[in-house]
């Protein structure tokens, strides 16, 4: 792939990117995950099949990872057709240091907690910039339209700030692959992000919120800081 005209951001994110490809070997399924960084480790995977003959199959969790997937003439299946997930490779917006994550800044958080769940291995690629020392949030929450007035108000006296996403190019709510509404949340404090993932993901309407902290034991972390990539967690 071609690094010139690319950001020192998007440098760290190759590099974290292509790093997550040296994983995959022949045979295997890999869940595809959402994202600029994931999308490094997809044009990687097309290059290793384009020099090496690599065979993968890959599960994809959005639209957008469709048609990257598409365009790189990466072969798909359905989540349904796999009797296994070896791998799954994806983004996030933030990594604390136990490895607990906030993700779907993209909206697709609900099938890649899907994805990552039916992995035996999750690999999180990403740059520096989402290492945190605690989740501060916002937490992207996917919610039933029909719920969004009595999501809003249990969040609230939850306390801190929530907010109904809207599209950039497009007016009104931003509508996430599934036909739901996204919220933004932004709790006070997290000191618990396991007890708020599961009190978030109880309030009736709610599909799924973005802590993602029940996958640390088989999650690797890598970073692609400037000297290299760095690897958190399993090796
Ligand atoms: O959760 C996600 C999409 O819903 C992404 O994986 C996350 O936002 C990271 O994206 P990027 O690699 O572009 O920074």
């Amino acid at each position: 792939m071609n690094t010139s005209g690319l950001s020192p951001q998007e440098q760290a994110k190759k590099r974290a990117g292509y790093k997550a490809a040296d994983y995959i070997t022949n045979g295997m399924t890999v869940g595809l995950g959402t994202g600029s960084t994931v999308a490094f480790t997809m044009a990687r995977l097309k290059e290793r099949m384009t020099e090496e003959g690599l065979l993968i199959v890959g599960i994809p969790t959005s639209i957008q990872t469709t048609m990257r997937a598409g365009a790189l003439g990466i072969p798909l299946i359905g989540l349904e057709q796999a009797e296994k997930i070896d791998i799954t490779v994806d983004g996030a917006d933030q990594i604390d240091p136990e490895m607990r994550l906030i993700k779907g800044r993209g909206a697709a958080h609900v099938r890649e907690r899907i994805v990552a769940d039916a992995s035996t291995r999750l690999i999180i690629v990403a740059d520096p910039s989402k290492i945190c020392s605690h989740l501060t949030g916002p937490i992207p929450i996917e919610i039933i339209p029909f719920s969004f007035s009595h999501v809003i108000r249990r969040l609230n006296e939850m306390g801190g700030m929530v907010t109904v996403r809207e599209g950039v190019k497009k007016d009104g709510p931003v509508i996430s692959d599934n036909g739901n509404i996204i919220l933004d949340y932004t709790p006070v404090s997290i000191p618990d992000p396991s007890a708020l993932e599961t009190a978030i993901n109880m309030i009736p309407g709610v599909v799924s919120c973005g802590i993602f902290a029940e996958f640390t034991s088989k999650t690797t972390v890598i970073i692609g800081e400037e000297s290299g990539p760095r690897i958190i967690g399993l090796p």
